[in-house]
């Protein structure tokens, strides 16, 4: 591809070059961005950038270098007429990741400078694959014209600066943002209390759409409240990056992290800082915060200022978003329910795909949001049930509702670029569309009557924005616009007299010029003769070489003045031809100054009316979701569950909500099975048995996936269901390898299942899937055994616990909450038959035999199994373990102590502790140590 020489003048030293492009990424197969941490030390080294070089460099390459110094952090896109241009190892790194040729450009301390560079007007393709690789792109412009630089010197060169810094956490362009996903950016401010203790402030913002929250989590809660938010990047001091004992968060997150300096974390500032940007007098109006919410919030508004360069964001007032009315979920267990993402990343059979029934963007970010934090109060669940409830018995109205919702544009997102001054014609237009889609919708809710109090409230915030803005804006906009306002040609003819007038005197010129051609043609008797115009030239008179000649003798050339010489053609001008050039332009540039005018005036009546607005995108986005559940529940024949305070949890016919879709789509039907872990009569915790494949797996995570379901106020895929709140909710699988963090599939094992015991209290759900399998036979017995017997006498809460460990099942003897459950299969013909079915009782036998046939294990293997697995049962039957109940004593769990006395207890064994690091031991070394800590740990008891 060929460029053209830039074409701003006083930077005559770069020349044109060759520069090719591979395939540009395309924003649709956006790759998933991979997993990384932010390197702030990545880009070009300063000692090689030094901005003292600049007495031996050219005039344009000092001002880079200096500007490139204060982002030394970023990569620099430096404006270069049409280009954004990357030079040094920015280059390298572009080149890299865009699949740009690096081309070089003259020479800086005997070296040739990489470079490479993209066209602004593809500017986001290449920002958005930039930004999803975890770069950090500061955009820097021309700020004045070309022309300005030329008067001051041929030499002189155009003043550009960094207008904004681009980061995963700050963009609010529409390509670069995922439709259904809310891009948060989160800051995390620690607050030590003690030596031990610390407190940590999150304050999070989706600055596409205004969103801005605080909470507050202790350093075990920190991760948790991360997974929740499932940030795009997040911005924290150094110091508290630094930390060994955070470091793993920050390396496993799938955000950006981003540490900055400690000033913007100032605590002494936050308060001034936080009123400052909201333009108040004092914060206290916004309710009570705690210091370590006030200093992340004070943070994430500086880094904001920082990265926009001044623009200020429309946000709205900090809201507490406490952590204590959401269950608490962990990290591993969002990944192993599958809640928003399956287990390989995509969205396609997770939860959310299964559930999601919304038609706007803003709809599915706010129930992924809802998803990612159910509730945890009954107070709060009971009225988003019963504005389900409302739309789930009238179909009518629900399909009204949704036509109008489906043509309503992402208008949060076009308000949020009309506050940073990035909005084009086509926002206006969305927010035209938008505006008169609420006023329909408002008009159509008040038609009801018997509103339940959620939905009452939509309407009282659909009614909120001007009634004027829709008609104002009809009437200013063209049906089709332009992407860029400085385009032009965006409003009406009729709108505006001036504007009218200067567009007739640009289409009269245009008469002008076709008589000026015919009479020119006359007058020389070329009938070939042709006004044309170019970017280099403007306005000329074009015609054959041969005929050409003619022009330059006298007669001609008193009119036509020579300019070109072409093959085959010759190119003049003509005084009345610059004239009338003149005119035209200046007719052009009157139009552009008028719209943009009207742009500006539009753009402003609508900021002032923006907390209106935003109050009714999101009651759009709120009645988008609470329809689209009574859709799902309607569509799926799910009912309203009972959600209270108590500990029950009694579920009848439930199904899983995305294997039942799953299997409806083959045409096979899914078998509804009950769950009662209320404790009484049926046992709080389950032991589920049954062969590999007969649906435990299913059974298990379908009772989780009802408690999400019920307390984010949907209805649920049972035919009736009772729960008592639950305030935690964990879920394991006896792990899979975890190689990417070094560690084995045991110590996976135990350190989330340590993770469990340690955390569960009797509001809590807890699943485990076959924990123990990743050691040998016995110690994974022995595991899962002291598992289930601190479940029962310590946690005391709700679980439910799938094992092969038929042994185990003769735990209910012993432990009056632990009731046992098998999958019913049957055999025929020798063959294993699944149905499915969860009943009471334990499994008989395992089938492993039969499940290997099924899938094809050679004959002579399976024979050979049998062989030996009736030698091994004839072992067991002389030692079974059974016996072992009976034998071993009642588990007797210490109470746990205090944090506090656990740290004033640092003894021995707490130092054995701290030398360990498990990310560095193989199994065998964990499990070696496991013992010398407790052999320890008996010594200590009898001195
Ligand atoms: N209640 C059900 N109704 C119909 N089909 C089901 C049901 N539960 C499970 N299945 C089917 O059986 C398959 C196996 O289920 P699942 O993975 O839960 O078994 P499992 O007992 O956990 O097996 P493994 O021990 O091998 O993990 C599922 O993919 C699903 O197609």
């Amino acid at each position: 591809m060929r460029r053209d020489t830039p074409s701003f003048v006083g930077e005559a030293q770069v020349a044109p070059f060759l520069l090719s492009l591979s395939t540009a990424p395309s924003p649709a197969n956006r790759a998933s961005p991979p997993a990384f941490c932010y390197r702030p030390a990545m880009t070009t080294s300063p000692q090689k950038l030094e901005p003292a070089d600049a007495q031996n460099v050219t005039p344009m390459m000092a001002q880079y270098l200096e500007i490139k110094a204060g982002h030394p952090n970023a990569l620099l896109f430096y404006r270069m007429g049409d280009f954004y241009e990357l030079f040094f190892e920015d280059a390298e790194v572009a080149s890299k990741t865009l699949g740009i040729v690096l081309t070089k450009r003259g020479k800086h301390q005997g070296e040739d400078i990489a470079m490479c560079g993209v066209p602004v007007v593809r500017a986001d393709e290449y920002l958005q694959r930039l930004i999803a690789y975890g770069h950090r792109v500061a955009v820097c412009e021309q700020m004045e014209d070309p022309a300005e630089a030329k008067k001051r010197g041929s030499k002189s060169v155009v003043k550009r600066g960094v207008v904004r810094l681009v980061t995963p956490g700050t963009i609010t362009e529409e390509t670069l943002l995922e439709p259904t996903r809310a891009n948060l950016l989160l800051a995390v401010a620690r607050l030590r209390i003690s030596d031990h203790e610390a407190r940590f402030g999150l304050a999070f913002t989706d600055i596409s759409t205004g969103e801005f929250g605080v909470s507050e989590a202790d350093a075990p809660g920190l991760a948790a409240e991360i997974a929740r938010l499932d940030p795009s990047e997040i911005v924290l001091a150094e110091s508290v990056y630094e930390d060994g004992e955070l470091g793993s968060l920050w390396r496993e997150t799938r955000a950006a992290v981003t540490p900055v300096g400690r000033d913007v974390f100032d605590g002494a500032q936050a308060e001034r800082r936080l009123a400052a940007f909201y333009n108040v007098g004092t914060i206290d109006g916004f309710g009570t915060f705690s210091r370590a919410e006030l200093v992340a919030a004070s943070g994430l508004v500086t880094y904001i200022l920082r990265t926009q360069v001044g623009q200020k964001p429309a946000l709205d007032p900090l809201r507490r978003d406490g952590a204590s009315a959401h269950m608490a979920i962990d990290a591993a267990t969002r990944t192993n329910l599958e809640l928003l993402r399956t287990t390989s990343g995509e969205r396609s059979g997770s939860l959310f795909d299964a559930i999601d029934r919304t038609v706007t963007a803003g709809g599915g970010r706010l129930l992924a949001q809802w998803l990612a934090s159910p509730l945890v109060r009954p107070e709060a669940i009971m009225p988003r049930q019963d504005a389900v409830a409302f739309f789930a018995e009238q179909a009518l109205l629900r399909g009204q509702i949704r036509t109008r919702l489906k043509s309503a544009p992402d208008i949060a997102r076009s308000m949020a670029r009309l506050a940073l001054d990035r909005a084009g014609p086509r926002d206006l237009a969305a927010l035209r569309e938008g505006l008169a889609g609420i006023a329909l919708l408002e008009g159509l809710l008040q038609r009801q009557t018997d509103l339940p109090p959620v939905v009452a409230a939509i309407l009282t915030a659909l009614a909120r924005p001007d009634q004027s803005l829709a008609p104002r804006l009809t009437a200013a906009l063209q049906e089709d616009l332009p992407l860029l306002k400085r385009d032009g040609g965006f409003v009406r003819t009729g709108f505006s007299a001036e504007l009218d007038e200067t567009r007739a005197l640009r289409d009269e010129s245009r008469r002008v010029i076709a008589g000026l051609q015919a009479r020119y043609a006359e007058e020389s008797e070329v009938r070939q003769l042709k006004i044309k115009h170019n970017n280099m030239i403007g306005y000329f008179v074009e015609v054959p070489q041969q005929a050409g000649e003619a022009f330059l003798q006298p007669g001609l050339r008193e009119t036509y003045v020579h300019r070109q010489t072409m093959a085959g053609a010759m190119r003049f001008s003509t005084a009345e031809l610059s004239t009338l050039e003149s005119r035209i332009a200046s007719a052009a540039d009157r139009a552009l100054a008028v719209e943009l005018q009207v742009f500006a005036d539009l753009a402003q009546a609508l900021l002032a009316d923006g907390a209106a607005i935003r109050a009714a995108t999101e009651a759009l986005a709120l009645l988008d979701v609470i329809v689209a559940l009574a859709v799902l529940a309607d569509e799926e024949n799910y009912a309203r569950p009972l959600v209270d305070a108590s500990l029950a949890f009694a579920i009848e016919g439930g199904r899983h909500p995305v294997v039942e879709q799953a299997l409806k789509r083959e045409g096979k039907p899914f078998v509804a099975n009950d769950c009662d872990l209320t404790g009484e009569k049926s046992g709080a915790i389950w032991l589920l048995t049954g062969p590999n494949m007969a649906g435990k797996s299913t059974f298990l995570r379908q009772n989780a996936l009802i408690a999400v379901l019920a307390q984010i106020g949907s209805f649920v895929p049972a035919r009736k269901a009772h729960i008592g709140a639950v305030d935690a909710l964990f879920s394991r699988v006896g792990a899979a390898d975890d190689l990417a963090r070094g560690r084995s599939t045991f110590m996976v094992e135990m350190v989330e299942t340590a993770a469990i015991l340690n955390q569960a209290g009797p509001h809590a759900l807890v699943i485990l899937d076959e924990i123990g399998r990743g050691t040998a036979t016995f110690d994974g017995l022995s595991i899962a055994w002291a598992a289930i017997e601190n479940l029962s006498a310590v946690n005391r809460c709700r679980a439910l616990f799938a094992t092969h460990y038929h042994e185990l099942t003769q735990l209910t003897k012993k432990l009056p909450r632990l009731a046992n459950a098998t999958m019913r299969v049957t055999e025929w013909h020798g063959d294993v038959v699944f149905l499915h079915e969860v009943v009471p009782g334990a499994a008989d036998r395992s089938y492993g035999i039969q499940v290997a046939k099924l899938a094809g294990m050679p004959a002579a293997v399976v024979e050979r199994a049998r062989t030996v697995l009736a030698q091994l049962e004839a072992t067991d039957r002389q030692a079974p373990t059974a016996k072992l109940v009976d034998d071993l004593p009642l588990f007797a769990a210490a109470p746990r102590p205090a944090p506090q006395a656990a740290v004033k207890q640092k003894d021995e064994l707490g130092e054995a502790l701290d030398a360990l690091d498990p990310n560095d031991m193989t199994p065998r070394q964990a499990l070696d140590a496991l013992f010398s800590l407790k052999a320890k740990r008996d010594t200590d008891k009898k001195r």
